[in-house]
């Protein structure tokens, strides 16, 4: 079987290849490349070596797709939060390696053209651009989903259902069912995929949906007054509890993902700790929420560490009673 280098990504075969001596999956062309790729100025390998992350050529593989030019298949079946890759994020043009950039579609477009198709603005980090991540195709109905960890300035791509061996791995561009946007992000949405990516919704699309679209602004509004609901009484607390749990519900209801989800774990477990009634439950929120975070960050980022802490001593977070 021939392998692609994690670094450079020529493909490689037969006794070229060098793998990865921790994981003995990832595979390189070169010692330079895999020295390089340890670090941040590759992929930062040493981070994700013992984390079981999906790797080219064994678990998926970049092959063309009948409409829409090459597109990131399933070797495998990929069960539902499988962490599919990691991709560092390229932050500019010019920190971009040359070779990467340039074999990008638009084919014969400039770089700054490659640029904007491939890169994804992440609120966190500004536009960025991963070069695996770049191959992926979009679909309204997604099976996957992309997460930037600023902190280790790398894009999570995982798996949001079961996906079947031979099928399409495939994103939303841009969301629609992401309650922690705004409703005029939202609908922006079909004036910015259209034109970046010439990507058009039918007319019975689900995200056109009506339907839909309402549940989902309930959501946003409801997600948007936790934060200052009252928290001076028991009654108080017990009811943003149940607003909490309500989206919890409505989130799971709408697929919109597991970010926002966790972050309203995380709500629910700064308001349980407010109170010494409600105190035993915030043990339930801020175990779903290290379990969220584990699949869509990694032990090794800032909000993983944090919540741990505060699981361990929850006395050292502001909100204790
Ligand atoms: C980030 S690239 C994805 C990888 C690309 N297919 C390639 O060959 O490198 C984005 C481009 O892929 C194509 N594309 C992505 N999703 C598509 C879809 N659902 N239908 C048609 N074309 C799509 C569009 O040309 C879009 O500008």
């Amino acid at each position: 079987m021939s392998r692609h280098c994690a670094y450079c990504l020529i493909e490689i075969q037969g006794d070229q290849i060098k793998k990865c001596a921790g994981c003995m999956r990832r595979a390189y062309c070169s010692r330079e490349c895999q020295v390089t790729d340890w670090t941040s100025k590759g992929q930062t390998h040493k981070l994700w070596c013992k984390e079981q992350i999906c790797e080219e050529d064994i678990d998926w593989e970049i092959r063309q797709t009948p409409h829409k030019g090459l597109g990131v298949f399933a070797k495998r079946d990929l069960p539902k939060h499988t962490r599919i890759m990691v991709d560092r994020g390229y932050r500019t043009i010019q920190e971009t390696p040359f070779a990467f950039i340039d074999s990008l579609v638009p084919t014969n477009g400039t770089l700054q053209e490659k640029w904007d198709t491939n890169s994804f603005y992440t609120p966190e980090g500004g536009d960025n651009l991963g070069i695996r991540l770049a191959r992926v195709n979009h679909e309204c109905r997604n099976n996957a989903t992309n997460k930037f960890v600023p902190d280790l300035n790398t894009f999570i791509l995982i798996a949001i259902r079961d996906i079947k061996q031979d099928e399409e791995i495939n994103i939303q561009y841009y969301f629609y069912n992401d309650f922690s946007t705004s409703k005029e992000i939202r609908d922006a949405r079909p004036s910015i995929i259209k034109p970046k990516w010439e990507v058009d919704c039918k007319p019975d699309c689900i995200c056109l949906d009506q339907n839909i679209r309402d549940r989902i602004q309930k959501a946003h509004e409801l997600d948007a007054s936790i934060p200052s609901l009252p928290l001076r009484t028991e009654d108080q607390i017990k009811n943003a509890l149940k607003q909490v749990d309500t989206l919890i519900e409505m989130s799971q209801e709408l697929s919109s993902g597991i970010m926002p989800l966790a972050r309203t774990y995380y709500d629910g477990f700064q308001i349980a700790i407010t109170n010494k009634k409600t105190f035993p439950l915030h043990k339930k929120y801020i175990e779903k929420y290290l379990e969220a975070c584990q699949v869509v960050e990694s032990k090794h980022s800032l909000a993983y560490r944090e919540a741990l802490q505060y699981l361990q001593t929850p006395s050292s977070h502001r909100n204790h009673y």
